[in-house]
């Protein structure tokens, strides 16, 4: 059928939405797909046609614009009209030859929403599935999951496909890329920035600042929506001159908007403040650490077209311009052509907004951060501000309960081993960076490690069977790889029982890395198998914890919530895993807490091939209720990424029988459900990628 209707002209994509929705209601999948596959098409063709027609009515109006700027506020709705009217002819001329007349109407919130939340994807990848195309299940889930990030449903469904025949990596194709181009970009720059590559750092960052820029311009292209529909009537009623001056005000705030879309990344809920300006800042940085002074001066006078009286830049080019000391053509370095238009265009716009607002009673909240004070009207900086403060206020508030975790670490990565899903993510787990995976080990291994712990206490442990160091209600007994070679070594326990305990730590690392997104490699710090076990005639009226609420590598100071990252705390410890291996004892669930070591926010009953993994910093408070019955065991994990804290036991181990550690098997199962259909929403993730950490380092890592 193609993407146009009878007449040649494109239909109403939602239309044909909703008779794919249908469709895949009545389990009708090949009309399902076609369908959903036509409105994706068509709306596209539609974006594409408003592009070109904007493009093609740019000159019916824009030059109005820039004389309001010279004619200063004079009659401020005739220019309105008679910008809006010459716009709105020429684009339903152009709309008319490529769109059937209920194409061009706007389509209803609903529909925006289904689009905007990606969710037509998350109906293809089911009806893929069915239709059994599992690559285009696969790019369809992806497309997704890009704008749905802690989508646990459709991450596991990706996880089913990646084992599926015939479906490779390259399969996972984002097919809605072309608009995000942005961030693909971006998270280079941030990339090539934090390992010091200023050269490429620059060239990322310019390349970062060009898609942005062509990104808005696509966006407010889209407006042309907003200006199209003049309703006929209103050419010779009265009212005539407000319904035109409403009609461009929409169109003006159209286009303002676009810096907030630009600036929000698929799947979040925030956008980036200041997004131009800020990857201006990053520029700038890398040009003058690649040693590109001239172009630091460029980009800096850009800079200060956002922020005209910014000391830090204005101290920054003070700065680059001695530094040129002699190089006058340099230093007289303008701000880019690119940068300084697109002030123009949007201030010359925001004035013609602002007239509006002030005359019109048309609600509008500027979008950037930048616009200077004495463009807005008086009346309307009283309420900005108010609403402004209001604003900051919300945010404070959201900052107490959402922890920001500065690590570097972002939970969301792949799960790269068969057989493992994730059962709780940040969400369900009510914090940042946190998982639990199971299916990590199966039971005849939880057995053999179970058997192993017994066999290594029964033999004297290697903390000399004393009681817990937490709780004097239980015994606390561990075992170390290094530990269990020898004790192997010695006859005492099956070489391949301690060559397990070696590879399982392996396959947590695998998982912890991948999952945590680590840009470096990550290495063991500490790693023991540690039984709790509850004295009996102990435990009455017990109110203490197993393992009190601490954070891993730092020393948490509830009262003030803050945590110090100094000795005797393990401060290069990363991020912490442990593997739990059995279920048979009474209490010993695993919890975190907010900074206050009181609130508790999510638990983990241990089970076994049952994996807790987090990031070690305070964002993490956890602890261990007691354990009232029976004994309770589990392989302890802490990784860091710096090298010279590794274990030096575990390597000496894997020396000892010659062990690559790098190496892991993959003998686990494959599951053979279904993927599931995933609902749609948005939630929020806040994390932010790492600052400076400090790096202090202290003793040799123990318990
Ligand atoms: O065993 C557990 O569940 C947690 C133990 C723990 O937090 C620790 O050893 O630091
Ligand atoms: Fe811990």
């Amino acid at each position: 059928a193609g993407s146009t209707s009878l007449s040649g002209l494109l239909p109403p994509y939602d239309e044909l939405y909703y008779r794919g929705v249908r469709a895949y209601f009545t389990k009708d999948w090949e009309k399902a797909a076609e369908y959903i596959e036509l409105s994706i098409s068509t709306r596209e063709a539609l974006r594409k046609t408003r592009r070109k027609c904007h493009d093609a009515c740019s000159t019916a109006g824009d030059e109005i614009v820039s004389r309001l700027d010279r004619e200063k506020g004079t009659s401020w709705d005739l220019w309105a009209l008679d910008w809006i009217q010459q716009r709105a002819e020429c684009i339903r001329f152009c709309l008319g030859r490529a769109v059937t007349p209920a194409g061009q109407l706007p389509v209803s919130s609903d529909i925006e929403y289904e689009f905007g939340t990606r969710n037509a994807y998350n109906f293809l990848q089911l009806i893929y599935y069915e239709l059994s195309k599992p690559r285009k299940a696969a790019a369809a889930a992806h497309t997704f999951f890009m704008a749905n990030p802690s989508h646990l449903e459709m991450r596991n469904n990706i996880e089913k496909y990646r084992r599926m025949p015939g479906v490779t990596e390259d399969a996972f194709e984002d097919r809605e890329r072309e608009l995000e181009k942005h961030w693909e970009v971006y998270d280079a720059a941030v990339t090539a920035e934090s390992s010091s590559d200023w050269a490429l750092a620059v060239k990322r960052w310019k390349e970062c600042v060009n898609e942005t820029l062509k990104q808005t311009d696509e966006c407010r292209a889209q407006c042309v929506v907003a200006s199209q529909r003049l309703p006929e009537e209103t050419d010779s009623t009265e009212g005539a001159y407000e319904k035109a001056a409403a009609l461009s005000l929409s169109l003006l705030a159209c286009k303002q908007a676009c810096v907030a879309l630009v600036s929000t990344r698929p799947g979040r809920i925030s956008s980036h403040e200041d997004f131009l300006p800020m990857q201006l800042e990053h520029l700038h940085i890398a040009q003058y650490k690649a040693g590109d002074l001239k172009g630091a001066v460029q980009t800096l006078r850009s800079l200060l077209l956002f922020y005209p009286k910014d000391n830090e830049t204005l101290s920054n080019l003070q700065l680059y311009s001695e530094s040129l000391e002699g190089d006058t053509e340099a230093q007289a370095t303008g701000p880019s052509q690119e940068i300084s238009n697109y002030i123009s265009r949007a201030l010359a716009e925001k004035k013609l907004l602002y007239f509006g607002v002030e005359n019109l009673d048309f609600k509008f909240f500027d979008p950037d951060l930048w616009t200077p004070e004495d463009i807005v009207p008086e009346s309307l900086r009283e309420s900005w501000r108010a609403e402004r403060e209001q604003l900051i206020e919300k945010l404070k508030e959201g900052e107490k309960v959402l922890e920001v975790d500065d690590s570097g670490f972002y939970a969301g990565g792949p799960v790269p081993l068969v057989g493992v899903t994730i059962t709780m993510d940040d969400e369900a787990l009510n914090g940042t960076n946190r998982v639990v995976f199971d299916g990590v080990l199966s039971q005849s291994e939880c057995d053999t490690v179970m058997q192993l712990a017994r066999i290594a206490a029964s033999v004297g442990d290697g903390y000399k069977g004393r009681r817990s160091p937490h709780t004097p209600h239980e015994k606390f007994e561990g075992l170390t790889v290094l530990r269990a070679f020898k004790l192997a070594q010695d006859g005492m326990l099956n070489q391949s029982d301690a060559k397990l305990l070696h590879e399982i730590g392996e396959r947590a690392r695998i998982l912890i890395h991948s999952y945590f997104r680590s840009h470096s490699a990550l290495y063991f710090s500490y790693t023991h198998l540690v039984c709790r076990s509850a004295i009996p005639g102990h435990q009455e009226g017990r109110l203490d914890l197993s393992h009190p609420v601490h954070v891993d590598n730092c020393i948490l100071e509830p009262e003030t919530r803050q945590c110090w990252r100094e000795a005797p705390a393990f401060t290069h410890r990363d991020l912490s895993a442990i593997l739990y291996l059995n279920d048979d004892f009474e209490g010993g669930e695993l919890f975190f807490t907010d900074r206050d070591a009181k609130t508790i926010t999510a638990r983990v009953k241990p089970s076994c091939g049952r994996l807790v993994g987090f990031t070690s910093g305070p964002v993490n408070p956890h602890g261990v209720t007691a354990v009232t019955a029976g004994r309770r065991c589990a392989l302890a994990l802490w990784f860091t990424t710096e090298k010279h804290h590794r274990d030096m036991e575990r390597q000496e181990a894997e020396a000892m029988l010659g062990i690559d550690g790098q190496k892991v098997k993959e003998e686990k199962e494959e599951s053979d459900s279904n993927p599931t259909p995933a609902r749609s929403g948005r939630s929020q993730s806040s994390k932010s990628r790492s600052k400076e950490r400090e790096r202090v380092s202290s003793g040799r890592d123990e318990l």
